[in-house]
Parts: C-alpha cells; structure tokens; sequence
C-alpha cells in the first residue's frame, strides 16, 4: 500500500478532458493498491533535477509526474503533482523539484523548473504575455519600491519568512502594491498569501503566525525523505499538498478541480479557526469571500469527527443559504450525520427560522414561553404573521396619536423586535421604562404609550387569526429553551454554529444562546458587519454573548480578482461600520491573489440600451463559452427582475428569475441583490445601478429621518454585497443619473 499525496497546483488536471481524469482515477487506484505493478511503469528519471521525481502511465499518451518518498520503515508516499502529455511530462519532470523550505519548514514542489535564482526569476517574469508585470516593475524608476517603503528588508523576506531570493528581489524591487501583486500571483500559495500580507504592512511576526511558521524547525539532521514527510504536516503546506484517504475522496478532488479546492487546501488561518478549539465564544469577522462560509462548514465536520455524538447546529439566515450550507457539508464529507431534529447527534443544519420552528414543533408545553414573551399563553397554529399587512390595518384602524413618520410598519416592525421582543416586554409600564440602545429614534412618553397602542392593536390582531411572526416564533423559542435550561433540562445543543450572523436580530441571539450552555466551543460566529443589509446593528455583549479577547479576522479574499475587490471595497469608503462588538470595521487589508479585467461600468442613455447593452454582454459571455448559468444579472428590486427576465428572453437569452428556488443549469440568471447574498457567479452584471434604485428611494421613503442614516448603510451594504458575488468579472450599467454609492 502506497500513500498518496495530491498538490493543488493542478493546472495541468484542469486542461485534462473528462476520460483522461477517469484514467487518472485508475492510475491512482492501482498505484494505492500495488506501486510495483507493471501497468503503471513507475519510472525515474535518467537526468533529474530531483532524485526523487518519477513519471507514470496514465495512457499511452500522458504521463503523471510523482515525487517518491520513504518513511524509515521503507514503505512509499506518492506525491502527485499533475498529468501532462508524454512528451511534456517526460522534459517537465527532468525540472521538477521538491524541497522542505529551510526557514519556515513548508514543503515546496516546483514542477518544470530549477530551483535556480535564474529560473525562479523567468518563472514570474516570463509568463506575462500582456506586458502588466513589465510595465508594473517599470515605474520603479521614479517611484521608491513600495516594501522598503513600510521598513521591510530583503532578509525580512529571505530569512524570516523564507521567501525564494528571486521572488523577494523583485517584491522589494517593486514600487506599489499592483506590482507586488503581479509576482504574488505566479509565486507559490504560501509565498503569495505572505507578499499580500506585506504589502497591508503588518509585522513580520504576525506573518509568521498567521502561516503557523512559529513551530520548531524541521531538525536538519534528519533524512531528507523524513524531513519532507514532516514537512507535510505543517500548516503552510496543506495550501498545496493533502493526503488522500480513499478513492471517493480522491474522485472528488479530482473531479471538482478548482472548484472543489477549499475542501482540501485551507489557508492555514482557515484551517485554524476551523479546528481550534475555543474557551467559549468565538467570532471569525472577513470581507466577502474570504472563507468564512468554508471555515464554518469545515468547523461543523471537525466537531462532528472529534465526537460523533456531539450535538451539532449548523444555521444561517434563511433557508435558500442553509440548503447550501448542507449541500456543501455533503459535499465535503458524504459521510457526515445530518441530524434530522436539533437535539439529534449530528450535524443539524437549518436556515434561523426553520430551527426556531423545530424548537417549538419538538416543545410539550409552550405556555410558560409564550406567556413571558407575548404576555399570555397563546394558541397559535403553523401560520405566520404577514407582519407588513397586519401593522398596515393596525395603523389604519387606531387612533394613537403617533406622528405619521413613525406610524409605518417599517418602524414598528423593528421597534417591536428589537425592543419589545427582545426584552420580554408585555405591559406599557414595562415598555415605558425599557432603554432602547441603538434604535435612531427617541421617543418621548406620549409617542411610547402611542407606540404600544398599535403593539397591542397587533399582539390582538394576531392571536385572533392564531398567528405568530417568524421574531415571535424566534422569542418563544428562546424562551422555552432559557426556561428548560433554568429547570436543569439541559441544553439541545452542544456546538452552535453561524454564518451570516451580520444580519441576525435580538431575538435570533437570544435563540442561538438558550440553544447551548456557556463554555467551549459553544458558539462559533461567522459575519462581516459590511454585508449588513437586514435590521439594526446589535451588540453581542449585551445579548449575553461574550467575545472579548476570542474575535478574528480574514482577510485573504479567494473568491474574486484584486480588481474586482477594489471595486467593491470602494463602494464602502467613507462610511463607517461597526462589527458585532462595536469596533471599528475596517477594509485596509483585504485582499486577493488573483488579477483579471477592471470592472466595466456602463452608461446608458435609455433603459431600452441598457437592456441592449446587457444582452449584448451576455451573449459575448456565452458566444465565449461561459456556461449560461454562471453568469448573473443582478437588480435593486423585484419589478427590475422581472424586467430584465423578459427583455432578454425577448432578445433570445434564456434568462430565469431565481427566487425560493435553486439555481439550475442552461440559463442566466436574474436575481435580485438581496438574493445574491451568499451566492457567486463567474459573471456578474449590476443592472440598474442609477440614482432611484440604489439607492432605493422607495425603500428610503418608508424610513424615518433618524434611522435614513442606518438605512443607507445597508444600502451601501447591499451594493458591495452585489459587487462581490463576481468571480471573474464584473460590469455596472444603468441609465439617467448614476448611483451616488459608485462614487464619482
Ligand atoms: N482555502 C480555499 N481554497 C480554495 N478556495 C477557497 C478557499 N477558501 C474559500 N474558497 C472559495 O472562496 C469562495 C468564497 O468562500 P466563502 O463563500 O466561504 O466566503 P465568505 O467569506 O463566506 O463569503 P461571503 O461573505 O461573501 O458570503 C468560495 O468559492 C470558496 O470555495
């Protein structure tokens, strides 16, 4: 039996058409059970940069390149780099190197190159067909480079963090932070991610932390074999390298290529966050598309391996993100329980409603709950609360008094969450004293006591129809599981994790705390306060929920291009953001690794051109061999959605409105922002971008002036939220006056 080891660098695999990887598999396959079997012509090299390099028959006409290495019992590990056609593979792995990094004790594999100063040099320089790098590194002339610029020094780079001398002498050549990107992107993973933490200016320390190179270094005594094999194991060379366990395993990687990479190359900072374990709370904050999600589905199937009995609750903010959230933990281990009730052992994993709803479907006696929140022990069946009609008749039918600005079911709607229901209000007296922190507007006694006449009108008006609302659902589920506990009944929970938590309200945190008993490993809180787009900002302190000391961040974006990140990140300069604990949220060192094309922006004179301009782009997109649905229209509002979908059906685009239901392939799809959240697409276009629809002047008409402030914000929120969903690459378009929020 021979351990296999896949790289991540595996360009080559993506080249490969669907029966050269299924020959691969068996490659593999036979090579796990018996590496001496004839068929797959192991081989070294005559003349090998690499004692250690073979070349293997996957057919008759490509090979794969492999590095051989022995435990001291003698018994093999294969290193898998890539298949390429014979010829190349043969002349590639004559070049081929694999060496344990001296300084920082990562495992380095460089195919097709000598691991000369040289070579190293060309390997950045080289491939670079438009000339960017060239003319990046050409203004160094007039500029001063950019690294020795924030204090660094070449032996920053060369000896404390162990970067190739080549690569750092061009980053500490280059005079801004584009060019040191350009050579981050053709260095190897660990390289780039630590020139993109150079370039933010923190200290080389934390560097080395955040790529766990703080451990003790490789004993260099050791045989070489030993010291690669150890070198496995250490956090910066799970970038490139992971262990295969299994042919199942393996097929996926194989099969999901790139798009199946967070499942076994974490950055090592992911890989922490995920399998760390916590004294109590813990909150992981990063810009969008940084990983957050992956570490969070990552974190769920630790807890569950560590203990198979454990009680898991993966959730997020509704149910289309939970359905994804499951699908991709299936994804990553098709064994993984998926428990079917919260309380089951397993992994249960449901959008924040949903689970409030199971908790009251699995309750035997909701009276004690219901009283303490609603103020009586209500019968209410599965019906919801349609809040926005109801607070409409309710203001409509009562004579309270209230300013008009404040009577609309906007205001109310949230007073009523975020003040009354999260503090177990159930009589005027009590609401005339309760603080109401963050809420924009004060209110004077005569506008509280009008306030709580309409509270009360709706608190009537529901237990007539026996309905609650899904925040009433949420309280009334908290409150039965805080009294279970109170009663020694024991928590549901014992790992609580969440995603999305940005837009979680008071009575969603109070659910999450009353799901799991104070202590490790309890709650696990992934957000970002700039994708904010729901509710009010809230403060975990003093929902009972304490971070202090336990709240980090990423910042190392995977999803999309350094351009593209600009682009969004720009939307949200010169506002100010707090995150859950009211520090300030910063975008400073958010970055990514990859280049591509600058976002296009699009005037149009009309919306008939604007339609004609997205069609266009569209079809350019497919006409290239884009898949119809990777692509994405996106739109302020529901009637824009519903306008695009059929103008592009008119102009013979096969566009579909996604909604409740999920993606499905062979057509584009049209969507609108608030949809996007959580989402990404290859190609995105922001339709509609002008200055009635973002921001949405409907919507800012339904706030009143204290909270127009806050309201903007999450407008703001929302168009970054929309930026960020593009993968490759990004066009705005609108027509009449551009949107204030893309600047000037
Ligand atoms: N270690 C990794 N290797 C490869 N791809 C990764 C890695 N981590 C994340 N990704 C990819 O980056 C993209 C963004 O990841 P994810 O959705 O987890 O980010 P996020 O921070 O939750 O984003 P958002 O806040 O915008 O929803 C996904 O396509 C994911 O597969």
């Amino acid at each position: 039996m021979a351990n296999l080891v896949i790289a991540s660098n595996n360009k080559a695999m993506r080249k490969l058409d669907r029966s050269v990887k299924n020959k691969v598999m068996d490659f593999f396959e036979k090579l796990s059970a018996d590496d001496t079997a004839p068929g797959l012509h192991i081989e070294p090299l005559k003349v090998a940069a690499d004692p250690r390099v073979r070349t293997g028959r996957v057919d008759l006409h490509y090979r794969a390149i492999l590095f051989r290495v022995e435990d001291q019992f003698g018994d093999p590990t294969y290193i898998y780099m890539g298949t390429w056609p014979h010829d190349e593979a043969n002349s590639l792995a004559e070049r081929s190197t694999l060496r344990v990094n001296p300084i920082n004790g990562a495992l380095e594999g460089i195919i097709g190159e000598l691991d000369g100063t040289a070579d190293r040099k060309k390997r950045v320089v080289v491939p670079d067909p438009t000339g960017e790098l060239d003319r990046a590194l050409a203004k160094s002339t007039d500029t001063p480079p950019y690294l020795p610029s924030l204090g660094f020094t070449l032996a920053d780079l060369t000896d404390k963090l162990g970067i190739d001398p080549a690569i750092a002498e061009l980053a500490m050549e280059a005079p801004d932070e584009d060019a040191i990107l350009h050579i981050a992107e053709k260095a190897l993973e660990w390289e780039g991610s630590a020139l993109l933490e150079l370039v933010t200016g923190i200290s080389i320390d934390e560097i080395r932390a955040k790529h766990g190179f703080t451990e003790a270094p490789i004993d260099p005594t050791l045989d070489e074999d030993q010291q690669i094999l150890e070198a496995l194991e250490r956090p910066a060379s799970k970038m490139q390298f992971a262990y295969i366990e299994d042919d199942e395993e393996l097929r996926r990687v194989i099969e999901s290529g790139d798009f199946g990479a967070w499942r076994t190359f974490l950055h090592p900072e992911q890989r922490t966050y995920a399998e760390k374990n916590q004294t109590g709370s813990f909150r992981l904050s990063g810009g969008a598309g940084t990983g957050k999600t992956v570490v969070a589905i990552h974190r769920a199937r630790h807890l569950a391996k560590e203990n198979p009995d454990a009680r898991i609750i993966l959730t997020t903010y509704n149910k289309t993100l939970a359905l994804g959230l499951e699908a991709d933990l299936r994804f990553l281990d098709p064994s993984v329980t998926i428990a079917s009730k919260p309380g089951n052992p397993g992994i249960y994993v449901r959008g924040i409603d949903a689970l409030a709803k199971a908790v009251l479907d699995q309750a035997d006696d909701l009276g004690p709950a219901s009283e303490a929140v609603l103020g009586a022990a209500y019968h209410f069946g599965h019906a919801r609360t349609r809040s926005d009609v109801v607070w409409r008749e309710v203001i409509d039918a009562t004579d309270s008094g209230l300013d008009a600005k404040l009577a609309t079911p906007t205001f109310l709607e949230n007073e009523y969450v975020a003040v009354v229901l999260a503090n177990k209000v159930t009589t005027l007296e009590q609401y005339a004293k309760v603080p109401r922190p963050g809420r924009g507007v004060r209110l004077s006694r005569p506008q509280r006591m009008a306030v709580w006449k309409l509270i009360e009108g709706y608190r009537r008006h529901s237990r007539m129809d026996g309905t609650l609302s899904f925040p009433e659902v949420l309280a009334v589920a908290a409150e039965h599981l805080r009294l279970r506990n109170e009663a020694d009944r024991g928590c549901i929970a014992d790992h609580v994790i969440v995603d999305e938590a940005q837009d979680l309200h008071a009575t969603h945190w109070a659910l999450l705390r009353a799901l799991v008993v104070e202590g490790p490993n309890d709650l696990f809180i992934a957000e970002d306060s700039h994708q904010r787009i729901y509710g009010q900002p809230v403060v975990l302190g003093r929902l009972g929920i304490k971070i202090v000391g336990r709240s980090r961040r990423l910042t190392l974006n995977y999803r999309t291009t350094a351009q593209n990140l600009h682009f969004a990140v720009g939307i949200l300069s010169g506002a100010e953001y707090k995150d859950l604990e009211q520090g300030e949220e910063s975008t400073t060192e958010y970055r990514s690794a990859r280049l591509g094309p600058n976002p296009r922006l699009v005037e149009c004179s009309s919306q008939t051109k604007e339609i004609e301009t997205v069609a266009a782009q569209i079809q350019q997109w497919i006409d290239d061999g884009i898949e119809p649905e990777t692509i994405a229209v996106l739109t302020r509002g529901l009637d824009e959605r519903g306008r695009f979908v059929r103008a592009l059906g008119e102009r013979g685009i096969d566009a579909r409105a996604l909604e409740d239901n999920q993606p499905s392939s062979g057509h584009v799809q049209v969507l609108t922002m608030h949809r996007a959240k959580g989402m990404e697409f290859s190609r995105v276009i922001l339709a509609g971008v002008d200055d009635a629809h973002v921001p949405s002047a409907a919507t800012m008409r339904t706030v009143p002036e204290e909270e127009q402030p806050e309201a903007l914000l999450r407008e703001r929120s929302l168009l970054y939220v929309a930026a960020s969903r593009a993968r490759d690459e990004l066009v705005v378009t609108w027509s009449g006056k551009k949107s204030a929020l893309l600047g000037s």
